[in-house]
């Protein structure tokens, strides 16, 4: 993290962090749902210095004030009531401009040389927007003279949709900014127990020497999702749960997870570790992709008890689709740390519960004294539960109490609940922690562009592995935990899914 400038703050943030903020698509969906919300909190907290400047910009006919309004409204529809003070609320829309841009056209580009005119900050420029128009923006912000060599740019997920495509955007951001000062969001890194991973693997030796094929049997990631297509059916039927969800989130859970110690905190020490898991992972090949790969689709079902449509009757919905809303697989990582290891992963819309979580397994002891009843008793289980609380528990094995018992062993939790440990401090979103390290140039918790593309490069394995097979996806009920096919997989190799949720 040595990009820090300056560790010391005012009671509105610190200095050496202003920026000008200028956000392409500030009434979409991700900025009144996310970032507007994440800026104010990071206001409301101190964090956002005095003179820092936010722009909305999108197609939209509006002025400061009607613009203000829209993101006022927006605001109280996130925002908890407590969490929704007067004296924030004014301080943070009094930082609000507009202006009305059409993106991919260069007239109208001078309006952001104006507004920076003279300004001291780096100007920040958030893409809230499809990554097809990130090469358009790019140019013509660097055209109409808008830019100096301290602008920084965030650039949202999924770039491209297979390697060539991410490429081609990325070399068209990359003819305008260098990778020091690009963005590249994986909101899942901003998730504090994702960050809590890298704390809780290289502060402490009792996980730093364990933490390999000699002591972990197996790894679960888990990112299921209550919700369905919500409205985003377009998008979502050209990109799959494959390419929305585990070439970004679950690559960058198992890397975390994977990587060597970085030698330092450092943005790049981190991402070069994260390149060498996503360069050893096992590619599906042969009778791999239809052992080791599930995908699927809902049909019509329930969530909390009420009936919902299948994906085929979504609004919107092209009824033939084959699309994947769930996809189960069984990976590797080929290296001396984790041959043998496989790692599950799984990741579906419409399941029983809003649930991410990390589940290590650890192997049994070689040589077993305890009742032979027992013998098959669960090892020791690290879960590390992103969401919807966050927390980290550590299943142990002790004696079960009571006289009458014996030496009977019991499973239970050692647990950190973040949230009744540490009452006091609310748990950010992971926008207002991303953003803050963009307030300050710290990269670390962003994605290069080598991961980007290692990533796509390994899910391009898979999708054209699926293509040529014609694997149509399996149907599974809304409101189940995916194909029986996902469950079929784990068993096979005589575990199961965590299931203690
Ligand atoms: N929404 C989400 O939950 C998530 C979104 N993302 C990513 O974030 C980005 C934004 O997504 P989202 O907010 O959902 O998208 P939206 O379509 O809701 O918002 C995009 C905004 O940009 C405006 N816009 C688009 N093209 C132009 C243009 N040529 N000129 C001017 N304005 C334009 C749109 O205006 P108009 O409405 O007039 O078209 C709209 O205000 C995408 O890259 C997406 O993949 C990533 C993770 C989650
Ligand atoms: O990036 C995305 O993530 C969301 C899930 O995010 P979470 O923080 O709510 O777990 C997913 O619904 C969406 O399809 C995808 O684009």
């Amino acid at each position: 993290m040595s990009q820090s400038r300056d560790a010391s703050t005012s009671p509105l943030g610190n200095p050496n962090h202003a920026i000008d903020l200028a956000l392409f698509g500030a009434l979409g969906d991700l900025a009144l749902r996310k970032l507007f919300p994440a800026l104010y909190h990071l206001d409301r907290e101190g964090l956002m210095p005095e003179s820092t400047r936010i722009m909305g910009l999108a197609r939209q006919e509006h002025d400061a004030t009607t613009f203000r309004q829209e993101v006022e409204a927006a605001l109280h529809k996130r925002l908890k009531a407590d969490e929704q003070d007067k004296v924030s609320l004014k301080r943070f829309l009094g930082r609000l401009d507009y202006r009305q841009l059409n993106f991919t056209s260069a007239k109208g580009f001078e309006t952001i040389k104006a507004w920076r005119e003279g300004a001291p900050r780096p100007m920040v420029v958030y893409l809230s927007v499809g990554a097809k128009i990130y090469g358009d923006i790019c140019h013509n912000l660097q055209a109409s003279g808008s830019l100096d060599d301290e602008t920084r740019v965030i650039v949202e997920k999924p770039i491209g949709s297979d390697l060539v495509s991410s490429q081609q955007i990325n070399d068209a951001i990359g003819a305008v900014f260098p990778e020091s000062r690009i963005y590249r969001i994986d909101h899942y890194l901003g998730k504090e127990t994702v960050q809590n991973l890298i704390a809780l693997r290289f502060a402490n030796p009792l996980f730093g020497t364990q933490w390999n094929q000699n002591h972990i049997s197996h790894v679960e990631i888990t990112v299921a999702e209550k919700v369905g297509i919500e409205g985003r059916w377009g998008y979502f039927d050209d990109a799959g749960q494959l390419r929305d969800m585990v070439q970004n989130h679950l690559l960058q859970l198992l890397c975390l997870i994977a990587m060597d110690p970085p030698s330092n905190l450092d943005a790049d020490a981190i991402r070069d570790e994260k390149v060498k898991v996503l360069k050893a992972l096992k590619p599906f090949t042969g009778d791999a992709l239809g052992r080791d790969v599930v995908r699927g689709q809902y049909i019509a079902g329930t969530t909390d008890g009420q009936p919902v449509p299948g994906y085929l009757e979504e609004d919107d919905a092209n009824t033939q689709s084959q699309t994947e809303t769930f996809v189960a697989m069984k990976t590797e990582v080929s290296n001396w740390r984790w041959a043998g290891v496989p790692f599950y992963l799984r990741t579906g819309k419409r399941m029983p519960e809003k649930l991410s979580q990390i589940v290590i397994h650890f192997r049994q002891q070689p040589h077993y004294i305890f009742d032979p009843d027992q013998r098959g008793i669960a090892a020791n289980k690290l879960i590390i539960r992103l969401q919807p609380e966050e927390g980290i528990a550590l299943q142990v094995l002790t004696k079960d109490s009571g006289l009458h018992k014996g030496m009977r062993l019991r499973p239970g939790p050692l647990h950190l609940d973040f949230n009744s440990a540490f009452p006091k401090s609310r748990i950010p979103d992971a926008y207002e922690r991303l953003l803050l390290e963009v307030m300050k140039g710290q990269q670390y918790l962003f994605v290069r562009r080598d991961e980007v593309e290692y990533a796509w490069r390994w899910c391009d394995q898979l999708i054209e592995g699926w293509q040529n097979r014609d694997t149509p996806p399996r149907r599974y009920p809304a409101g189940s935990w995916g194909p029986v096919a996902s469950i079929a997989m784990i068993t096979q190799d005589g575990r199961s899914w965590y299931e203690d949720y």
